[in-house]
């Protein structure tokens, strides 16, 4: 019989034999896991579970939280919050950090989550899922917001959950990508595919194109290009896919490459772009360029860029190596 590594497994290698962990963070890690198991049992209650539909209420960002939404944060805080291994959390659905009570033992790392993304699609049973990135707090006596603001290229984990047809954790921890499937029957997260690798050429674009019209002219320039297909300048035709769940379209391009973009547009023009750099964007960049792939805001990589607040935006232009970098000269060129 095949034998099987368990996500616990696989950590506690990474933890023991390879060194690449302490063992902070590999509980840490194990815990994010088990509320990500929570979750997903919430999510396949759907209506059952009176898991649907909104809650009648805004977050930090203006926009209407569903109920899934809360549900989630709440289990990723209460997961976390008593284990000892954090000094705080910072989420997208809470306007300021949550440090932890001082009833619990302090812990010296920082978690970040978007705790449901694609929070669209949760009503039409379409793929969701779970983000995060874990951060060392900085030196100091008390923790607070400012600790937060590190690069991406400061993370010591980073992955998601997504729910789809099946459960599914990818992770790193900077020694390249797995991807563990939960099996229901044994409750646990089991090691499917080791060292994911993104092709650096694709056929494959991701964007929503009904912005077309407010598109800035690199991103412009290079999907018109997709667009003209064999008898245009790329001598291949495209398939396009949007699933407006970043996590669904990140996973897709793990699993057979492509590029996902979701740029800045005329919209909004003073933000730079929809997508969070803290709780979407740092981990899913840093998950891509561990798979061999690449990822920038258009003009520098996104792991450089310097948070300046929690909830800061980013555009976001990520997946196969050569398609990436072709839209970033074509950013770098005008
Ligand atoms: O509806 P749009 O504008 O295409 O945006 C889709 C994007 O918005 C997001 O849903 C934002 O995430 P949340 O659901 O966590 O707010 C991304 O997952 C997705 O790529
Ligand atoms: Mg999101
Ligand atoms: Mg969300």
């Amino acid at each position: 019989m095949q034998k099987r590594i368990s996500l616990t497994q696989y950590l506690i290698e990474q933890q023991r034999v390879d060194g690449l962990i302490p063992g902070q963070l590999r509980l840490l890690l194990e815990v994010v896991a088990r509320a990500c198991k929570r979750i997903s049992q919430a999510v396949n209650k759907g209506a059952l579970g009176d898991v649907l539909g909104s809650a009648d209420s805004e977050n930090v960002q203006g926009e209407v939280q569903k109920k899934l939404d809360i549900i989630a944060n709440e289990v990723l805080i209460e997961a976390n919050e008593w284990g000892g291994h954090l000094a705080a959390m910072a989420s997208e659905e809470m306007e300021g950090i949550y440090q932890v009570p001082n009833r619990y033992p302090q812990g010296e790392y920082l978690l970040m989550f978007d705790p449901l993304d694609g929070s669209s699609n949760i009503d039409v049973n379409v793929s969701i899922g779970t983000i995060f990135s874990v951060m060392r707090k900085p030196e100091g006596p008390a923790v607070s917001e400012q600790d937060f603001l590190q690069a991406g290229n400061r993370q010591v984990a980073a992955g998601y959950c997504v729910y789809g047809p099946q459960t599914t954790l990818v992770l790193t921890v900077g020694d390249g990508v797995a991807m563990f499937t939960l099996d229901r029957e044994l409750g646990s997260f089991v090691l499917v595919q080791d060292r994911i690798t993104i092709p650096a050429d694709t056929k494959e674009f991701a964007i929503n194109m009904s912005n077309m019209r407010h598109w800035d002219e690199p991103v412009r320039r290079y999907i018109d290009e997709c667009l003209a297909g064999k008898e245009g300048p790329r001598g291949k035709d495209f398939n396009m896919r949007w699933i407006a769940s970043m996590v669904a379209d990140v996973h897709r391009i793990l699993m057979r490459g492509g590029i996902f973009m979701y740029p800045w547009d005329k919209r909004e023009p003073n933000k730079p772009g929809k997508l969070r750099l803290m709780y979407e964007a740092n981990p899913m960049a840093w998950l891509v360029e561990q798979a061999g792939g690449a990822a920038t805001n258009g003009r520098q990589r996104i792991l450089d860029v310097q948070p300046t607040q929690l909830h800061e935006r980013v555009s976001v232009i990520l997946g196969s190596k050569n398609e990436v970098e072709r839209v970033t000269s074509y950013h770098n060129a005008g």
